[in-house]
Parts: C-alpha cells; sequence; structure tokens
C-alpha cells in the first residue's frame, strides 16, 4: 500500500526560534530556545507532529552573535533570571532594597560591539551552523521546539538589526497608533530597502524548497511584501494550467484603521504585496473591516460580505474582478502544556514561597512587554487610584509588575518610558508604602517560564491594560492556569481585560476596563477583589471556555483556506489569477542586452496619476526628464497612445518631444516618430453616428450636476468624475446600456474608462496601433496608411517590448502582444532570449487582484516612473520589490558591494590565521 501524500505547508516567520551564537572557536555555535511568539511557535510544534502535513520553517537566524570575552549573552541573561528565580525562592521578594526601585538588565554584550562585527563567516563556517541548527531543532530528547526541516535565511550584513528597523521602526508604531515625526528621510529610505532585501531573501529561500501545491504560510509584518514576492518568483512555466500556488497570510498584530495606515508613504507597496496571497486574515473583524477599508480607499477595490463555513465574516476584495479573500481568526494557545507545565513540583514550592513571603496580602500579577502601547503606566495610575480610593485595601495588596524588555529597548522613548514607570513605582510605594513593604514590585527583565507559572499560580488577580495590540496570549495564559484546582487554591482567580486588547473579542466575559479611566479601573480591581468564590468560579467558567486553543485554530485555519483555494480552483466564473508584479530586476537585465526596444505608453493614469480635471493632468518635471533620456538612446522608439486627442498630445508632449510617436483617440490618429504629420485613420469612416452620441451625452449630462462631454475629433467622451459618485455611477450604466443600441446601429464601441464613457468606431483600436508597430522594422519610418509587415524576420522586429496601461482600453493593446508572442513562439521557435522568452512586456497599471490580460503589473503611476528612472539608471533597484538574488550577506548577487563583501570575507579570514600563527609563535 503506497502512503499517502502528506499536504506540505512552508510556514513563513521572522525569526527562527533560536538564538544562534558563536563562541571562542571558528565552528563553536551554541544555540538557545528563543523565548518568545510561543503561541505561533506551538502551533510549529503541532503541525510537526501532525501526520497530515509536513512542515518546513523558513526564517531568518536573527542576529547572531559573538560571545564577547567569554561572556556568553545566554549566561546573562540566565543570571538575570536566576535572581529573580532567587528572590521567590528566599522569599526576599518583598526586602526593602530591592523593591523600592526597579530591577534591570544590564546587558554586557552592547549592541554597538556586534554593529563593529560584520561577522565575517566563511563558507564552512556557515555549512557547520546550517548543520547544528538541522540537529539541534530536529533533536528528539530536547525540549524546546523540534522543527523537521528548517531553512535559515541568511542575513550578515554589518549592523544586523538593519533587517527589523523598517518593520519596527515604521510599521509596528504606525500599526497600534504612535505615529513618529517622520519624513521619507535617507534614513528611512534605507530601512525600506533593507525591509525589501528582508522579504527578497524569503522569496529567494522558498523557490528553492517550493513544490506544486504547496500551501506557503506567510507571517506577520515583517513579511508584508512576501506573497506578492512568490507570485513574482513562483511563476508557471508555460502557463502550466495545474500550477496552484496557495498563498496564506496571517496577521498577527493589529491593523489599524484607514487613517493612520494611509500615512505610510509607503502604503500601496505595502497593500500590493500582500495582495499577493490568496486570504489574509486576522485576529479579529475589526482589523479585517480596517484592511478592506485600506483597500477600497487606496486602490479602489470593492469587496463583498459573507459568511465562512465557521460563520466567521470574510470579504472578497475585488479591484476589477480579481478576488483575494480577508477574514480573522484569533489565535490560540497550547492549554495543555500550560496545565502540564504550570503544576509541576518544582513550580509548587515557587508558589508556596510567594504565598508565604505576601501571607496576609492579595496579589495582582501584571507582565507585559514595556513599550509604549502595553499600558504599564496606566496600570500604575490606575494602581495608585485604587490605593486612594480605597484606604482599606493598603498594606493589604501587592501588585507585582514584570515588564519584559522589547528589541528596543536602548531607544529614547524605551529609556523614557523606563524612567516614567521608575517615578510612578517609587512614588506609589513612598505614598503607600512602609518600611517593611512596597506595594508595587517591578521587575523589568524577561523572566524564565517557571518563575512566570509561579508568579501566575500565586495571583489573586490579572490586570491587562494594553493600549493596544493583535492579541494578548499573557490574558488566555492566565485563565488557562486558573482552570486548574490546586493546593493553593489558585482556581478561578479573576482577570481584567482591557478594551483595547484584541483578546478582549474572545475573552468577552472577562471583567473589562477602559485602561484610560483609571476611576473606573480601580473600581473594577476592587470588586474583582471583593468577589465571592462562587461569583469567581461562574465567571471562570464563562471565561474558561473562551479560550481559543492553538491546535483549534491551526486547524480552522488550515481548513478555511482548503475551501477558500478549492471553491475558487473549482469555479470555472471565477477568476482570481492575481497578476505578479513586474519583475525588476529581469526587466533591467533584458533592457540593458536589447539591441532594438520598442515602449508603448497609455497616458492618462499611467505616465500621470488621475485628476479631477482632465485638463490638469499633464506632464510632470520627472516625467518629461525620463522621456528626454529615453528618446535620446538611438536604441528606443517611444509611443504614447492615448485616448487624448491629437491637440492634447502635441501640445504637451509632441511640441517638446518630437522624437516620441503619437496615437490619438485610442487609435483613430497616427504620427511617426521624428515626424510632425499626422494621418487620420478613419478619414473615410461615416461621422454621422457623432449627433445621435452627442444628443444621449447631452440627457445624460443634465440629468447628472458635474457631468460634462469631451468633444474630440471623433470620440466622444462622458465624464462624471466631478458628479455625486452614486449618481455618476448609476448614470453611466445607464448612459451606456443606451448608447449601445446606438452603437450597433453604426458599428461603434463604446468603453467604459475611469469615471467616463467613451464612443469611438470599432475598427480603430489601440491594439490595432500596436500591431503595426511591432511588425515593423525597428527604427524606420512608418508607412502610416500600411498595415503590419508579417513578413518580417525577427531580427528586425524589437526584442524588447515595455507596454504599460492602466484601464480597460489598454487591454486591447497586450492581448495583441500576447498574440504577437504567440506567433513568434510558432514561427521564431529558436531565437528567444536567455528567459525563454521575447522581451515582450504586457503590464498594466493598477492592483494586483485586477482583472486582466497583462502579464505583470505596477501600482500606480509612479512606480511607472521610478522603474522608467531604473533602466535609465537614475532610480534605485530597491525603490521598491522586485526579485533579486541575493548573497548571504544581503547584497545583490554579483553586484560591487556583493564582491567587496567577499572580498572582505577572505581578508577578514586570513588577518585571523595571521593573528593566531603569530600569537602561537
Ligand atoms: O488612454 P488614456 O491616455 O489613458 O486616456 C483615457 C482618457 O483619459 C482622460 O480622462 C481620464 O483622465 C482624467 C485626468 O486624470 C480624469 O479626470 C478622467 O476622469 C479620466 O477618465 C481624458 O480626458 C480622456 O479624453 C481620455 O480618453
Ligand atoms: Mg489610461
Amino acid at each position: 500500500m503506497t502512503a499517502v501524500k502528506k499536504q506540505r505547508i512552508i510556514n513563513c516567520v521572522s525569526q527562527l526560534p533560536y538564538k544562534i551564537q558563536l563562541g571562542e572557536s571558528d565552528d563553536d555555535w551554541k544555540i538557545k530556545p528563543l523565548q518568545n511568539n510561543s503561541a505561533l511557535f506551538s502551533s510549529f510544534q503541532y503541525l510537526n507532529e501532525s501526520e497530515d502535513y509536513e512542515q518546513h520553517i523558513v526564517a531568518w537566524t536573527g542576529e547572531i552573535t559573538r560571545e564577547n570575552n567569554g561572556v556568553s549573552i545566554f549566561s546573562n541573561e540566565d543570571n538575570i533570571n536566576q535572581k529573580l528565580s532567587n528572590d521567590l525562592k528566599d522569599s526576599k521578594i518583598d526586602d526593602k532594597s530591592k523593591i523600592s526601585k526597579t530591577t534591570s538588565t544590564e546587558n554586557p554584550t552592547h549592541p554597538s560591539e556586534l554593529e563593529e562585527d560584520p561577522l565575517y563567516l566563511s563558507q564552512s563556517q556557515l555549512d557547520k551552523l546550517d548543520e547544528s541548527l538541522k540537529e539541534y531543532s530536529s533533536d528528539e530528547n530536547s525540549i524546546h521546539l523540534k522543527v523537521d526541516n528548517i531553512h535559515p535565511v541568511w542575513l550578515l550584513r554589518r549592523d544586523q538589526n538593519r533587517w527589523r528597523k523598517y518593520a519596527e521602526n515604521v510599521i509596528w508604531p504606525t500599526f497600534h497608533y504612535i505615529l513618529k515625526q517622520s519624513a521619507e528621510g535617507e534614513e528611512e529610505n534605507n530601512w525600506w530597502y533593507d525591509y525589501v532585501r528582508f522579504n527578497e531573501a524569503y522569496a529567494m529561500e522558498i523557490s528553492k524548497i517550493y513544490q506544486n501545491g504547496d500551501i506557503i504560510w506567510v507571517h506577520d509584518y515583517y513579511l508584508l511584501l512576501l506573497p506578492q514576492l512568490l507570485r513574482m518568483q513562483l511563476n508557471p512555466k508555460n502557463d502550466d494550467k495545474n500550477f496552484n500556488l496557495k498563498i496564506a497570510y496571517f496577521h498577527h498584530s493589529p491593523w489599524p484603521s484607514n487613517e493612520y495606515f494611509r500615512c505610510l508613504p509607503r502604503r500601496k507597496q505595502i497593500l500590493d504585496g500582500l495582495l499577493g496571497a490568496d486570504r489574509i486574515c486576522f485576529q479579529n473583524d475589526g482589523f479585517s473591516r480596517h484592511f478592506v477599508s485600506s483597500c477600497k480607499r487606496l486602490l479602489d477595490s470593492t469587496s463583498k460580505k459573507s459568511k465562512n463555513e465557521f460563520d466567521i465574516d470574510q470579504y472578497q476584495i475585488s479591484a476589477y474582478g480579481g478576488d483575494v479573500i480577508v477574514d480573522s481568526l484569533p489565535i490560540g494557545i497550547d492549554t495543555k502544556v500550560y496545565l502540564e507545565k504550570a503544576f509541576d513540583k518544582d513550580i509548587d514550592s515557587k508558589v508556596l514561597a510567594i504565598k508565604q513571603a505576601y501571607q496576609d496580602k492579595k496579589i495582582i500579577i501584571g507582565r507585559d512587554r514595556l513599550n509604549e502601547v502595553s499600558g504599564v503606566i496606566q496600570k500604575l495610575r490606575a494602581f495608585e487610584t485604587f490605593l486612594a480610593m480605597y484606604p482599606e485595601w493598603r498594606d493589604k495588596v501587592v501588585l507585582i509588575q514584570v515588564s519584559s524588555p522589547t528589541n528596543n529597548k536602548d531607544s529614547q522613548t524605551t529609556i523614557k518610558l523606563e524612567q516614567q514607570v521608575n517615578d510612578l513605582v517609587n512614588s506609589i510605594n513612598v505614598t503607600y508604602g512602609n518600611l517593611n513593604f512596597s506595594p508595587v514590585q517591578h521587575y523589568y527583565m524577561r523572566i524564565p517560564t517557571d518563575v512566570y507559572f509561579s508568579l501566575f499560580r500565586s495571583a489573586d488577580l490579572c490586570l491587562v491594560t494594553t493600549v493596544r495590540d493583535g492579541i494578548n496570549t499573557t490574558s488566555l495564559e492566565y485563565v488557562t492556569i486558573k482552570s486548574k484546582t490546586s493546593q493553593f487554591q489558585c482556581y478561578g482567580d479573576p482577570l481584567i481585560l482591557s478594551e483595547f486588547s484584541g483578546s478582549c473579542t474572545v475573552l468577552d466575559k472577562a471583567i473589562i476596563v477602559n485602561p484610560w479611566d483609571s476611576v473606573a479601573v480601580a473600581k473594577s480591581i476592587n470588586s474583582a477583589l471583593n468577589l465571592t468564590v462562587e461569583q469567581k468560579y461562574a465567571l471562570q467558567e464563562q471565561v474558561w471556555s473562551q479560550v481559543p486553543t492553538i491546535q483549534d485554530w491551526t486547524d480552522k485555519f488550515l481548513a478555511t483556506f482548503k475551501t477558500i483555494t478549492e471553491k475558487f480552483g473549482n469555479d470555472p466564473s471565477s477568476d482570481r489569477r492575481i497578476t505578479p508584479a513586474l519583475n525588476r530586476p529581469i526587466l533591467l537585465e533584458n533592457y540593458n542586452k536589447a539591441k532594438r526596444r520598442l515602449f508603448l505608453f497609455d497616458y492618462d493614469g499611467t505616465l500621470t496619476p488621475i485628476v479631477q480635471d482632465p485638463a490638469a493632468a499633464i506632464p510632470s518635471a520627472r516625467l518629461y526628464s525620463i522621456l528626454d533620456k529615453l528618446v535620446a538612446d538611438p536604441k528606443n522608439q517611444i509611443w504614447i497612445i492615448s485616448g487624448r486627442d491629437q491637440k492634447f498630445l502635441n501640445k504637451w508632449l509632441g511640441s517638446r518631444l518630437p522624437q516620441l510617436g503619437l496615437s490619438a483617440e485610442h487609435g483613430c490618429f497616427i504620427k511617426d516618430v521624428s515626424h510632425e504629420g499626422w494621418v487620420n485613420l478613419t478619414e473615410k469612416y461615416d461621422m454621422s453616428w457623432q449627433e445621435a452620441v452627442s444628443k444621449k451625452m447631452e440627457e445624460f449630462t443634465d440629468r447628472t450636476p458635474g457631468s460634462f462631454i469631451e468633444r474630440k475629433k471623433v470620440a466622444l467622451t462622458w465624464h462624471y468624475r466631478r458628479a455625486v459618485p452614486e449618481l455618476g455611477e448609476y448614470n453611466s450604466l445607464e448612459l451606456k446600456n443606451e448608447l449601445e443600441e446606438i452603437a450597433q446601429k453604426y458599428d461603434l464601441e463604446v468603453m467604459e474608462g475611469k469615471a467616463n464613457v467613451e464612443v469611438r468606431p470599432k475598427f480603430v483600436n489601440k491594439g490595432e496601433i500596436v500591431k503595426r508597430l511591432v511588425w515593423h522594422k525597428h527604427g524606420e519610418q512608418q508607412n502610416l496608411l500600411a498595415g503590419p509587415d508579417f513578413n518580417l524576420l525577427i531580427d528586425d522586429m524589437p526584442d524588447f517590448v515595455l507596454c504599460l496601461g492602466d484601464d480597460f482600453t489598454d487591454e486591447d493593446m497586450f492581448r495583441q502582444l500576447n498574440s504577437v508572442e504567440k506567433t513568434w513562439e510558432e514561427k521564431f521557435p529558436t531565437n528567444s532570449n536567455q528567459w525563454g522568452n521575447y522581451g515582450i512586456y504586457p503590464v498594466t497599471v493598477g492592483s494586483a487582484s485586477k482583472t486582466t490580460v497583462a502579464k505583470s503589473h505596477l501600482t500606480d503611476p509612479q512606480q511607472v516612473l521610478d522603474t522608467l528612472g531604473l533602466l535609465i539608471g537614475d532610480v534605485n533597484l530597491f525603490q521598491s520589490a522586485g526579485t533579486v538574488n541575493l548573497d548571504t550577506r544581503g547584497h545583490v548577487k554579483n553586484s560591487e558591494s556583493s564582491h567587496k563583501s567577499e572580498q572582505a570575507t577572505v581578508a577578514y579570514a586570513l588577518r585571523k590565521t595571521n593573528s593566531s600563527t603569530s600569537i602561537k609563535k
């Protein structure tokens, strides 16, 4: 019997669940488990043990450190943890000398030492580390997370935490409603380029292991560009119909309202990056709604709401018909493991120690990261208010607050926050404490899990006052631990939970508070501490039933994803092809190698952004400068193929740049490169239709305030951008229907443009123009009255065609180019280039989910100009994501910086060998 093939899942997370350090010798790798992100890691563990799945994990190694003068960063942390453990064990926790001041971590391996050490690892060291990691991660006997298939992402540049900067300094604050004073300065640009590289490095690693049918599951805000990059990297070969790229994304953090999200300068690239996924899932429906509204506002998407199989709201986001599913599913925890681990004998003795230390006192526990949104300040203020409002509790309640440092612990903001916390703690302890007792015990450190469990078990109340988070697993863990009876009566002690915490949408039966209202929180603390045993138990029963398990979360997520991919996969009416972003590095390589380049540009919405008034959509200085450079290269032929009339195109383009070829009114008129005369291709056509169409349009203009008619030589355009949107849209459909009747009579085409309806003769269109321009001897004068020359040899025609357009009328150009490519494949099968194609790029300008026959997309005119700037050498490759080959240090492969870095590695190794030989001597 053949074994059933397991479904492969490639889980992509920002960092491996391990910390890596290089010891004294060159191959002495030390690996330790990472403490945070335990909920997600439990899901990995679950999948690793599953019989149905074969899991692969792709993750960055995190900052690899060196042992500093024999002092391990691990031993330092262990020392700190040991200190708190000892405090608890020795019942010294209320020793005045320790509690009056905040305990904080001191870290002897300061990051600056790492900055100066660019970690020049030799290939053999890397191989050894790879091996050690694989051994460590799959070690059956160890207690850390076991992962059978681990694929580390190497990024070993100087200042390794550069890879975190954009995510942590720009995205994270915005997602948590913290607006930093920031501009698109050079520093932020560099962070962005690193962010793009970080995502690129993942795409590369995944492309090495990807097999058709795999589920790729991307996690959180470090990897927002990855879904789209994967669509670019993992394109089907030769339009393989069985190719089935399945990408799911889960967002662990909050998603902000559009008002905040749109402050991000790279907002469109971010949305576009994410929309490469088939499904985008959030912690709760509020976040999903924010995301949908960002797509609507920024990408002109529409959305349809329905329910999924678990009765959860889901949105089908469509921009011009393409679909991405957006929904929510709050993450859970491994309750079984918590219940096992928190109740072992060792922890019993620690609980006993704490209980004895606070024999006659109620214990309130708080455990948060120390950052601007965890609400530690709000908690302390509320506790202070509580002691002021309820004097009867003074000396009878202790708040043990454990605040763990974040990666940003050395930032000015965190230092200031730490100072504020210290001041508040001291002020409360001075006001309400005495010689023997301080009501607030603050520990600024990471604590080991046994201490964490013992504190939770000892607590009479847990206080979570976060002002914003994705989901607060601390509250889930607390409720879980309180669900078990034990000798220390820890069952059912209540939880006070902030209404701004993501978990409050899950644990809505907990005691919910507004952390900004310290009086209300103080009252809730008082009521919670006064609950009778029966009340506590009743409350606990309800809250406990709401805790989601990680197993359930994983199963539900995958089940829903299966339904989504199967439903769309089998539904013939659904066209959910997501158009990959244009692969800019390959385009650049192709451009540089090409000898005969043809550019076919639409104008409005492609070279200039759409604006209210058509007369105001004039070329920018940047566009002129790009066109100047493009036309100056004799290999290039540039054509603007637009719906605009000759007058407009002449005025703004032709008179300034006579080298441009122009086509006006959707193919009705044409003017050759470097010539002045126009030819009217509709000259012999009966124009009596104009009267009937104009009359109809006038009728609708009267009915639609703000609308107007643009009269060109041949085509007529009815614009409604300045009308009330709903009325404009509604009347445009009506008008279109009525015009169709006239169109049949005169053989016209009625086109729905961007907030317009246009009419022109059917036999001319942009595609016809493109056909004659491609089937033409490159560089030679056009015979404007003759058609395409199908007898040409491939070497006479362009070997690079970049066609850009944004709306429906441009699809004719793309369709034509696709057909040219097909014909060339048949006619000239041996003449394809090194990438196996003919250098033809039909590119739509708009979102990834737009329905189009183009092969790739660019988001907007700004990205169009960036791409053209890239070709003429004005723009850096990392202005926006492409897909680039990177070396292990994060340099573009074969680039100058990559070579320099390689040389430096060799020089470093040599220096090391020399110095060790001279010491030996
Ligand atoms: O083929 P194109 O070059 O893209 O031209 C298509 C139409 O573009 C113009 O209208 C559109 O752009 C205006 C300016 O941004 C905007 O106000 C309007 O709502 C859009 O529909 C132009 O006015 C038309 O003549 C072109 O046919
Ligand atoms: Mg356009």
